[in-house]
């Protein structure tokens, strides 16, 4: 977008001109050896393993105690401690992959965890290198910026965007119309929040906070705001409500009013998309999406974050995002892993297959209105819901409830993830033991997910 080339060009001007513009200084290493060419066609035993968990019986006992409702069986340690998890952000499975594990090894035996200091000291090699051009190219961007975590990326994100007001305003604090005036999804996550907060009080952007998925809303706050710089940043699948931003209409957006779209895909990198190129990919706009960040902690099953984006946005986070530069970068071993599960997502499509496959099963048998591996079901209370928490503990399921300030008052929930390490089977007995938190069928007929029956 021209007016945000023109404005980043501006603000790397005045950072080389105060000779403060950074770049990350590569220690070369020979690079990693290629992933594994060997690829399953179906689940194994490594996948199984990251949803069957053991759960300490004293941890157990805990979580039921909690409103003395412990039976004596259940007292005296009797309660299986073996748990089917349907609370964990490892959709695709691949933290436990034979591939993923190797490179771990193979990067921690050569190097132990590697450089350890910021990028910009010492901390990046030629595996970051190679994870952030996979990633780019993943997301059809021109560049990426491999972060610590999914959380820094966006606060880093928020940071370099703010900057751009202080820096063009040449020493001076931003007045109001030079700011930088950022449209949020009311629901998005709190990395975003908390970026837009810094950059707030620093006076260098303005917030406008448009309701959930409301397009008229925003449309409104657009229209009705004089200020020139304007981005809108949404979560791509929403992680507390399981439901999809609406891309289209936010790209049509765009076009009306020539913001900057920046889209947080933690959810959705490698987990859709025919290529698993993410949200943006499930809706055929990558193009019109201007800045993409992700997490690698969750459909990549690894650790870390990432922004892919143009490489003059790339220069300037480098200088500019502090939560970036002021952290150690990622370990070898966890960027290697990264390497290889990037490298098995692209190959092992079955893996997507099976998770959308069970998204319908999951619908075909509650009647919910479930259009993503994101599923919730509001109860209302917070005791209501802690109830059916433990109520799936004593069927043998862990789901974790989701209570305020997590979510707003009286609509906590039980929010279930599913991936392709289950089986259609844990599935139905899942539905078996949520029945009474399901609809009514003329509940489900209207489609809604929410119940307050406890
Ligand atoms: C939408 C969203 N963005 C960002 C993050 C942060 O990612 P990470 O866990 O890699 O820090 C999360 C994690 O829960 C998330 O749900």
């Amino acid at each position: 977008m021209a007016q945000w080339d023109t404005l980043v060009d501006g603000a790397l001007a005045s950072l080389a001109a105060r000779r403060v513009l950074l770049n990350t200084r590569l220690i070369a290493l020979p690079p990693p050896p290629p992933p594994s060419e060997t690829s399953f066609a179906g689940p194994g035993p490594w996948d199984r393993a990251t949803v069957e968990i053991q759960v300490d019986r004293a941890s157990i006992r805990q979580w039921l105690a909690a409103n003395g409702e412990v039976s004596s069986q259940e007292e005296e340690g009797e309660l299986n401690r073996e748990l089917i998890l349907f609370s964990g952000n490892d959709y695709m499975c691949l933290s436990s992959h034979p591939a993923v594990r190797e490179a771990a090894v193979k990067a921690a035996q050569e190097y132990g965890m590697g450089p350890r200091g910021s990028s910009l000291i010492c901390g990046y090699t030629t595996y970051h290198k190679l994870v952030e051009e996979s990633l780019a190219k993943l997301q059809r961007k021109e560049d990426c910026l491999l972060c610590p975590t999914g959380f820094s990326a966006n606060t880093a994100l928020m940071s370099a965007l703010g900057s751009i007001s202080s820096l063009l305003a040449a020493g001076r604090k931003p007045t109001q119309d030079e700011r930088i005036a950022i449209f949020s999804d009311a629901l998005n996550h709190a990395s975003t929040i908390d970026g837009i907060r810094l950059v707030e009080r620093q006076h260098q952007a303005a917030a406008f906070v448009y309701k959930h998925s409301d397009m008229s809303h925003l449309n409104f706050l657009l229209s009705s705001c004089p200020m020139e710089k304007k981005v809108v940043v949404t979560d791509s699948l929403f992680s507390m409500d399981g439901d999809f931003a609406l891309l289209p209409q936010l790209v049509e957006l765009r076009k009306k009013h020539g913001f900057l779209l920046v889209v947080d895909d933690a959810h959705g990198t490698l987990v859709c998309g025919e290529n698993g190129g993410g949200i943006p990919e499930l809706f055929g706009c990558e193009d019109d999406i201007d800045i993409c960040v992700g997490s690698l902690s969750k459909g990549a099953g690894c650790q870390g974050g990432f922004i892919a984006c143009s490489t003059r946005w790339k220069r300037l986070i480098l200088s500019r995002g502090r939560s970036f530069i002021f952290s150690t970068a990622l370990p070898l071993p966890v960027v290697a892993s990264v390497h290889a599960a990037v490298h098995v997502a692209k190959k092992e499509r079955w893996r997507r297959s099976v998770i959308w496959e069970h998204v319908r099963y999951f619908a075909s048998l509650t009647k919910l209105n479930v259009t993503s591996p994101i599923i919730v079901i509001i109860v209302g209370s917070e005791e209501a819901a802690v109830k059916a928490h433990r109520h799936l503990l004593r069927s043998g399921f862990l789901v974790q409830p989701i209570r305020p300030p997590v979510v707003p008052p009286n609509s906590s929930r039980l929010r279930i993830t599913l991936s392709c390490a289950h089986t259609s089977d844990d599935i139905r007995r899942l539905v078996d033991a949520l029945a009474p938190w399901l609809p009514t069928r003329q509940y489900a007929e209207q489609g809604c997910a929410s119940v307050s029956r406890l």
